[in-house]
């Protein structure tokens, strides 16, 4: 036999009824011999509790009681309800007309919800022509005299069912009310919240059923609530000990007073939904599964107390007076951690009890305030509890450093000692980015990395595209998800925190809004977004004035752009303090080099203790390309000039590379990285724009490139024969020293030299170092143009999601 047990809402009117009854008679049809157990239906309990309440105040109830009838009743008019809602309306009268009711009065009550549930079934079963018995449990199971959490006598309870069972077999189906019983007295009782699945389970074990089958409106168990985690994933089979887990922190199912008669006859439970005909379910049995089961959950409506106090310490029995103060007031303390200091200690209770536990604390240790043993009880309100199960502490550290880098900081933390469950509370406020990132961690599921793009021209509408493109690869082969949900330019915004496709150009000129960073900020934290990276493409010093508060708001920053690193010295390493106090990074290896790995090169070798002398080299992309093709081929400067424009390798402003601010913030760059000090004001720069030309707007500039031609065509031609023109920066002097010498020129080289043979683009790097000797370090290669910068980019954005 085959016990299925359907809960309140799989009952609820509409869609419920139906697809239980659907249930119900395909297996009837199939000649499965089953046993169908019944909740009260929809919210039926907590209905009749809520009316209970109000009559007891005497405010009026009537009105909900109707509508209580009502819902029960409607669409169902071949069923009797009169005797149950006369009962109803008799008990409700007297509570109101006393004030008051014991325990008794409210089983009868309640009682009412699985007598109406079961009636309804065999009766729509019947018209079917399906033979169904309706069946009172209260006939079968009886239970102490405890109401409201009956415990049953097995013996009789066992006999009595046995006997049902012999008398109502075969081809009937009995639809049996769960939750509900009676005492020795013949009087109602129920088996505590929960209850109808320990009927349930009560029934399979006298019946030594084949399999319980416990139908929900969810598909089974899942790793964490899918509502919050949507990447939370179905368990499809654990084990009753792993269940057992599970089972304290929300899964009420898989209470231990369910599963252990199930674990007495080896049945195993299937939690099915009733929904969804084609699930398989979450099955629980006695055999354990091979590498343990991990889940997450969550427990709300809690708060923290903290009791601190200096004179706590080494003092004896003062926990034991916590405990027994809040017990005797039946308040039950969950969390628990204390430090070894013993001048504190924080426990989580239910959220309404923590105004009373407080008072009764306060009352407790009245003395010890006095003589300031104790110096405060505070209630920290708005918090939750996450449980990690089936995690011990020696892989931990993975779940808590994505924590702590997403900003989330637990206000408390404890873990079992055997048994694998690690719990946490956090501020409510943090649940949701807590829980993706924990069982992201947990679970290796791909780790969601959230990117905002500041600037989409060249540089960043490339990289777009790149990490829409590859971002599947990227999955697949990384379990990195790249999702942007921020592509902005100097004045527009596309926000979609479940990111952008292949239509953001069209969906920024449409959708696109005015912003401020903080509205950005507010979005990621509205969303619960995780691993949040603020990408800045632009060539702005205003918007690098937003960089602190993204890195205080939980931001790692990339740039390619070059300014933040040399505005002052100040600024560079007020940036680096508040990068260290929100443990943040900054990578920015496209600054330098464009996508070649020049940054992180020199940050080794320093790091490493190599001691780096000079630093030497065509650092300009865009000027490399210039005087390349301009030494070696007979046109006029400014034609090949357009074309380093065109090709995307100058800056926004191409004035900025001629006057040499481009490559003089690279050196300045580079320098800092050696731990040099110097300020851009100390770089000697060759400026390459005639004196006339450097004023006005960058337009006008670029109307008048020819008057370039003359100029540079009379340095060319006063060279040494066979020699080239290169521009170049140069960090030289004694670099162990504050400041090193910093100069940015245009110099005439032999076309044979190392530096007269770089072509197109290419930037050439000499790195001269102690070890190395005369023979630098060569680093060579494209060094502008928007693929290979975007490129770049994604190197840092990949090297970020790496680390987390
Ligand atoms: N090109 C290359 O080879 C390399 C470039 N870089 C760096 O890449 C960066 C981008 O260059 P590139 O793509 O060519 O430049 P573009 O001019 O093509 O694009 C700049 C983008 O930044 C936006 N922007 C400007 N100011 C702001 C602001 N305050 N807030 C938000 N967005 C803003 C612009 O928007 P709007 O249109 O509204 O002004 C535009 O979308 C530069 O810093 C450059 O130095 C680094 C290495 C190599
Ligand atoms: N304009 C720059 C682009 C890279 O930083 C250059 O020409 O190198």
């Amino acid at each position: 036999m085959k016990i299925l047990k359907f809960g309140g809402k799989s009952l609820a009117n509409g869609k419920g009824i139906e697809a239980v009854i659907n249930i119900i008679e395909n297996k009837v049809k199939n000649r499965e011999d089953i046993t169908v157990v019944l909740s009260a239906r929809g919210n039926a309990t907590d209905e009749l509790e809520e009316i209970l309440d109000k009559a007891v105040k005497n405010q009026e109830y009537q009105g909900q009681l109707e509508a209580f009838k009502e819902y029960q009743a409607s669409d169902f008019s071949g069923v009797d309800f009169t005797k149950e809602f006369e009962t109803l309306d008799k008990l409700f009268e007297g509570v109101s007309l006393l004030g008051d009711y014991s325990k008794r009065i409210k089983d009868q009550i309640l009682s009412q919800g699985e007598v109406i549930s079961a009636k309804l079934i065999t009766q729509i079963l019947k018209e079917k022509n399906i033979k169904a018995h309706f069946t009172d449990s209260r006939e079968l199971i009886i239970t102490d005299g405890q109401f409201g959490d009956a415990q049953p006598l097995d013996k009789l309870s066992k006999e009595n069912v046995i006997n049902h069972f012999q008398k109502y077999n075969g081809d009937t189906v009995n639809i049996v009310t769960g939750f509900i019983a009676s005492n020795t007295k013949n009087e109602t009782t129920t088996l505590g919240r929960n209850g109808s699945n320990y009927t349930a389970s009560l029934l399979a074990n006298y019946l030594e059923a084949e399999e319980l089958q416990s139908f929900t409106h969810v598909n089974g168990i899942y790793t964490a609530n899918p509502d919050l985690v949507p990447e939370a994933k179905k368990i499809e089979k654990l084990s009753f000990t792993e269940a057992n887990e599970l089972a304290y922190f929300g899964a009420n199912i898989l209470h231990a007073k369910t599963i252990i008669p199930l674990i007495e006859k080896n049945i195993p439970l299937r939690i099915l939904n009733t929904f969804d005909h084609e699930n398989q379910g979450t099955l629980i049995t006695g055999e354990a599964s091979e590498k343990g089961i991990k889940s997450l959950s969550v427990l709300e409506n809690v708060a923290l107390i903290n009791l601190e106090g200096r004179g706590l310490l080494g003092r004896v029995g003062v926990d034991a007076r916590i405990f027994k103060a809040l017990a005797n007031k039946n308040i039950s303390v969950s969390i628990i951690s204390q430090g070894s200091s013993e001048r504190g200690i924080g426990f989580v209770v239910e959220a309404d009890k923590a105004k009373e536990a407080k008072s009764i604390l306060e009352q407790e240790f009245e003395s010890d305030f006095y003589k300031r043993d104790v110096s405060g009880i505070t209630i920290e309100e708005a918090v939750s509890v996450i449980s990690i199960i089936g995690q011990d502490l020696s892989t931990f550290h993975k779940p808590y450093n994505a924590l702590i880098k997403n900003q989330v900081v637990p206000l408390l933390f404890n873990n079992t000692v055997t048994g694998k469950n690690v719990s946490l509370v956090v501020r409510k406020e943090q649940l949701h980015r807590a829980l993706n990132v924990i069982h992201g961690e947990i679970f290796e599921i791909s780790k969601k990395i959230n990117v905002a793009i500041f600037g989409h021209g060249l540089v960043g509408g490339t990289l777009v595209d790149q990490i829409l493109k590859s971002r599947e690869q990227i999955e697949s082969r990384k379990k990195i998800k790249l999702n942007i949900f921020a592509i902005a330019n100097s004045s527009k915004i596309l926000l979609n925190a479940n990111g952008v496709d292949q239509n953001w150009k069209n969906d920024i000129t449409k959708k696109g809004v005015s912003y401020t960073i903080n509205e950005v900020i507010k979005f990621a934290d509205d969303n619960h977004l995780e691993n949040l990276i603020a990408i800045d493409n632009t060539a702005s010093q205003k918007f690098t004035e937003n960089y602190i508060s993204l890195v205080e708001s939980g931001f790692d920053l990339v740039s390619s752009n070059k300014v933040a690193n040399t505005l002052s010295f100040d600024f560079y390493k007020k940036i680096r303090i508040k990068l260290e106090e929100n443990q943040k990074q900054y990578l920015y290896e496209t600054n330098v080099g464009a996508g070649l790995p020049l940054i992180d090169t020199i940050k080794l070798l320093h790091l490493s203790g190599e001691n780096i002398t000079r630093i030497k080299g065509v650092f300009s992309g865009s000027l490399s390309y210039l005087f390349n093709t301009f030494s070696v081929e007979e046109r006029p400067f400014s034609e090949v000039l357009q074309e380093a424009i065109d090709k995307g390798y100058t800056e926004p402003d191409p004035r900025e590379d001629l006057c040499g601010n481009d490559v003089g913030r690279k050196l300045l760059i580079l320098a800092r990285e050696l731990d040099l000090s110097n300020e851009f004001e100390d770089i000697n720069i060759h400026n390459l724009i005639p004196e006339p030309l450097r004023k006005g707007e960058s337009k006008e500039f670029l109307e008048k490139l020819t008057e370039l031609d003359k100029v540079y065509e009379k340095v060319k031609q006063e060279q040494n024969p066979d020699h080239v023109l290169r521009y170049i920066g140069d960090l030289w002097g004694d670099l162990s020293q504050e400041k090193g010498n910093l100069d940015v020129k245009l110099v005439s080289v032999p076309k044979s030299s190392a530096l007269g043979q770089v072509k197109g683009s290419d930037s050439i790097f000499e790195i001269y170092t102690e070890s190395y000797g005369d023979q630098p370090i060569v680093i060579q290669g494209a060094g502008a143009g928007a693929a290979v910068t975007a490129r770049g980019v994604f190197g840092d954005i990949l090297r970020l999601a790496e680390r987390g």
